[in-house]
């Protein structure tokens, strides 16, 4: 699926535009974009990076690395998920940045979403969902997981978010109601950020293949 996610992130190069500061998200899809974009690097103004890893790429292509809180409201967004709706709602989080990825999709007017085919999905919740959690609180939050939603929290072992927290992965769920399910888990004491992009949904997804689908 490689080359499905290497087409769909060139094809989301047809959004940046001269002098804009990018949103970055995190991934092997955007790593795509980063290389695409270095291509673009004296045109933009820079990119605000959704994780370290990203950071890295962006600086290793000599993309400037700006500060969310000096860039302001961003134009574009641009970043891959684990699973995919018709109404473009999204599981993120598989690579643990969900919480910073959250951010900077709520700053930007437009959100567009790289993926391959894989990824699309009638239904969310086959792609076990990923909650952030602040480190003291991770049986707490799975203890009321498991009674919310009757799925079946795991903690991923050894993972620490580059903001120094916890991911919990909520298996077995059939998420018919992502936007209440989002404002519900979001309550529970502890939760920093859950994975479920409901409330604000990509704008724009792109699908890789030959040609890419531009949804
Ligand atoms: O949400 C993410 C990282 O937190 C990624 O966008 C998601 O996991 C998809 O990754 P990939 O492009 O490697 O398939």
């Amino acid at each position: 699926m490689s080359e499905a996610k290497k087409l769909a992130a060139e094809k989301a190069i047809d959004y940046v535009e001269d002098g804009m500061i990018v949103g970055v998200g995190t991934g092997s899809t955007v790593a795509y974009f980063i290389d695409a974009l270095a291509a673009w690097k004296h045109r933009i103004a820079g990119a605000v990076s959704s994780s370290e890893q990203s950071t890295a790429r962006l600086k290793s292509h000599g993309i400037e690395v700006i500060d969310p809180n000096v860039a302001g409201p961003l134009q574009l967004y641009v970043d891959g998920a684990d699973e995919c709706d018709p109404h473009k709602r999204l599981i993120k989080g598989g690579g643990a940045a969900l919480t910073r990825e959250k951010i900077i999709a709520e700053a930007s007017d437009k959100f567009v979403c790289i993926i391959d085919a894989s990824k699309q999905v009638p239904v969310l919740g086959k792609f076990p969902l990923p909650i952030e959690v602040i480190p003291m609180a991770r049986s707490l939050v799975a203890r009321e997981l498991l009674r919310m939603t009757g799925g079946q929290p795991v903690w991923r072992e050894g993972v620490v978010t580059d903001n120094g927290n916890w991911v919990l992965d909520l298996h077995n769920l059939a998420i018919t109601d992502p936007v209440g399910l989002e404002r519900e888990l979001n309550q529970i004491p502890g939760v920093v950020s859950v994975g479920l992009f409901a409330r604000r949904p990509a704008d724009v997804v792109i699908v890789g293949g030959e040609p890419p689908k531009v949804l």
